[in-house]
């Protein structure tokens, strides 16, 4: 059984259609990610799955029942962080914790092993309202956690984190899904993306336009390579008569060649000497999101 199953699903806001008739499934302890620039309809699809919105049409399943109306079955097995995320008022990092905790019938004990899972240990007496962004946003993660859910929905996780922060996050996601948990999360980071997720759905104007592994939707691009040669070769001419060379530019970094068939050009550049600080290029996440919409990826 499918852990999400999602069939027609849309949701009109007037004439706004903030989710166009999607369908997708995530496979149990899968890591899935919807990715998509702001507006794209992606907290609109989770809150629904999550069984907070009502659709305007359309049918979820969620660990194969119906998450709405309201179903509270379903709740101590999924665990969701939300984008605002809605503290207690007045009540330090720990004690949040801890009122999650035990609403969810779990002890303190675990409640501290995830302050400390997500960097805020030194943070425990400190309240909420107090907390960076970034701190806040992990205090946020680390209640939806806390309960230890099958499934969990992250909504933009990392949007306030700094780098190391992020990485840190990545790790502790990429465990959490190692040990069986399905993570469904969205994000505006191509990067984050093509990490942590093994199916990727890309969102765009509230319809899904592409949905695969990162890889097999760079793949099915078949985009050119981009070589970048940090020094310079005598003669650009010869470079551009390469067999499978598309275009030489001059850039701020070097000369950029593009090359459908970069194993050629690498061949003509050993010959060369000319392979000492290159930079080798291939398509990204970001290159789909352009091919697929025509226009530049702004999150
Ligand atoms: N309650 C609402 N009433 C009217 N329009 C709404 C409502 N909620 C969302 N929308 C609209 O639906 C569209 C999709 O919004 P949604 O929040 O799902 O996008 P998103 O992809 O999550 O964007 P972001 O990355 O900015 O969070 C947007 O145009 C938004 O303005």
């Amino acid at each position: 059984m499918p852990a999400i199953e999602v069939s027609g699903l849309s949701m009109h806001y007037g004439d706004l259609r903030a989710v166009d008739d999607v369908s997708f499934t995530v496979a149990e302890g899968e890591f899935f990610g919807i990715l998509g620039p702001n507006g794209a309809g992606k907290t609109t699809t989770l809150e629904i799955i999550e069984g907070l919105r009502r659709p305007t049409s359309g049918e979820v399943r969620l660990l194969g029942e119906s998450p709405w109306p309201r179903n509270a079955s379903l709740l101590p097995r999924i665990g969701v962080q939300l984008q605002a995320s809605a503290f207690f008022e007045r009540l330090t990092a720990r004690e949040q914790l801890h009122t999650f905790a035990s609403l969810y019938g779990v002890p303190g004990r675990a409640a501290d092993e995830w302050l400390e899972r997500v960097g805020l240990a030194d943070k425990a007496d400190t309240r909420a309202e107090q907390l960076s962004g970034g701190q806040a946003q992990r205090l946020s993660i680390a209640c939806a956690l806390v309960h230890d859910p099958e499934l969990v929905f992250l909504d933009e996780p990392t949007a306030a984190l700094d780098p190391q922060a992020r990485r840190n996050l990545w790790d502790l996601l990429s465990s959490l899904n190692d040990s069986g948990r399905t993570v469904v999360l969205t994000t505006h980071y191509m990067d984050e993306a093509e990490t942590l997720c093994d199916r990727v759905g890309i969102m765009d104007s509230g319809r899904i336009l592409r949905l695969d592994t990162p890889s097999a939707l760079v793949r099915g691009l078949d985009a050119p390579t981009r070589v970048v040669l940090a020094h310079r070769v005598d003669d650009v001419a010869e470079v551009a008569d390469v067999p499978g060379v598309e275009r030489v530019d001059e850039a701020p970094e070097g000369l950029v060649v593009t090359s459908s068939q970069p194993a050629a050009l690498l061949a003509w550049l050993a010959r060369h000497e000319a392979l000492e600080g290159i930079q080798v290029r291939g398509a990204t996440l970001e290159d789909v999101f352009l091919d697929l919409t025509g226009r530049e990826y702004r999150a």
